[in-house]
């Protein structure tokens, strides 16, 4: 088996609509390890369910090479593609199911015309309706459901050829909060119990933050950024990235309101507004209530959050300093590599934030 059950090497996706010329998807390298969750994040229109369609070249890309499991996907003849594409199962947002269908018809389905005889299909079927803990629906019309129903039913049809990897394209997005946290909760045990690759894709950071190990941001059909999620989510280097992060912890919303009554021209020349982050360790460590003692300077605490990514602790507070700032920050610099970060909020990324 492969390292990367996915790869995805130059792929560009370019559309002909009449006049004009969309570049949906521009040079993306993509590799995805066996086993992974891999979320991939953007604004509507980033490009992200093209390229993702690409994945079983139900988009074909307009260039670059599609590789999953070992197998470059153009290359094969169309009864072998078939068969490859069986190893890459689906969920969307509104669900497809098939309305004239009951629960235990729309799983049965992707296997009619297998050489599976009727009794297995059965079997199969409601056995992953158990797995996903729909066992007494099988003979319910999907009408009878909720969305958080009907996503589990979708995920045991998606799952019923037995594929290596499973794409969530905005599977929660038409789901309130609670039923998007179980259906995220059943995916990552899915994960760890069937060994199935994982590729999200999301416009909301709170899906990412949950249950993904690895993630890509996407703009204008570019990734722009990528890495394990907690130092994508915790380091942000592309302005986007940042844009998700502060509009998830609410820190955006804070320095607006924050700067809306305090106005950072009469802030004195001992002091500053600083937004600071804390990861993992650093968030129990009390590492400015230390160094605050140390340097005499007044932290006067103006915000506060703590977050967990991908399993980890991340606190985020604004606060302005008073004192000998200079030798504070020097000492805050300092303890970079213990998880401790801090940003100036000045006027610029005051007039960033409101662009
Ligand atoms: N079949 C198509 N023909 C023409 N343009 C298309 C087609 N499919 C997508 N596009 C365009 O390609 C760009 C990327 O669309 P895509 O749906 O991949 O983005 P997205 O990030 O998934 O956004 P959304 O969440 O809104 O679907 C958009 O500008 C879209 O209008």
């Amino acid at each position: 088996m492969s390292e990367h059950i996915i790869e995805l090497a130059d792929i560009s996706v370019t559309f002909n609509d009449g006049q004009q010329k969309v570049n949906a998807v521009q040079d993306v390298n993509l590799q995805i390890d066996t086993g992974d969750i891999y979320g991939i994040i953007g604004y509507s229109g980033a490009g992200k369910s093209t390229l993702v369609r690409v994945i079983n070249l139900l988009q074909m890309p307009t260039t670059g090479r599609v590789t999953v499991n070992g197998q470059q996907l153009q290359t094969l003849a169309p009864a072998a593609l078939r068969q490859a594409r069986k190893q890459v199962g689906m969920i969307f947002q509104h669900f497809n199911l098939m309305q004239s269908r009951t629960v235990l018809g729309n799983v049965i389905y992707p296997l009619l015309g297998q050489k599976i005889s009727k009794r297995d299909r059965q079997a199969k079927a409601l056995a992953l309706l158990k797995l996903v803990g729909l066992a007494d629906y099988a003979d319910t019309y999907p009408n009878k459901l909720s969305g958080g129903q009907k996503q589990r039913v979708a995920i045991a049809r998606a799952l019923v050829t037995d594929p290596q990897v499973l794409i969530s394209d905005e599977a929660t997005s038409a789901l309130d909060p609670k039923t998007t946290a179980a259906i995220l909760a059943l995916l990552q045990r899915l994960n760890r119990e069937l060994g199935v690759t994982i590729v999200l894709i999301t416009h909301e950071m709170q899906v990412i933050k949950s249950i993904c190990h690895h993630v890509a941001v996407m703009e204008n059909g570019r990734i722009v950024e990528r890495g394990p999620v907690a130092q994508v989510f915790t380091a942000p280097k592309a302005p986007i990235t940042l844009d998700f992060v502060e509009t998830s912890t609410n820190v955006r919303a804070a320095i607006q309101r924050i700067t809306r009554t305090i106005k950072l021209s009469e802030l004195a020349a001992n002091q500053e507004l600083i937004a600071f982050k804390f990861i993992g360790q650093a968030t129990k460590k009390g590492v400015i209530s230390q160094l605050s003692q140390e340097f005499k300077v007044d932290v006067n605490i103006l915000f506060a959050n703590i977050d967990q990514i991908d399993g980890q602790n991340v606190g985020d507070m604004i606060a302005i300093i008073t004192g000998d700032i200079t030798g504070f920050n020097a000492a805050v610099a300092r303890r970079a590599d213990q998880g401790v970060h801090t940003r100036l909020i000045d006027e610029q990324v005051v007039k960033g934030l409101s662009d």
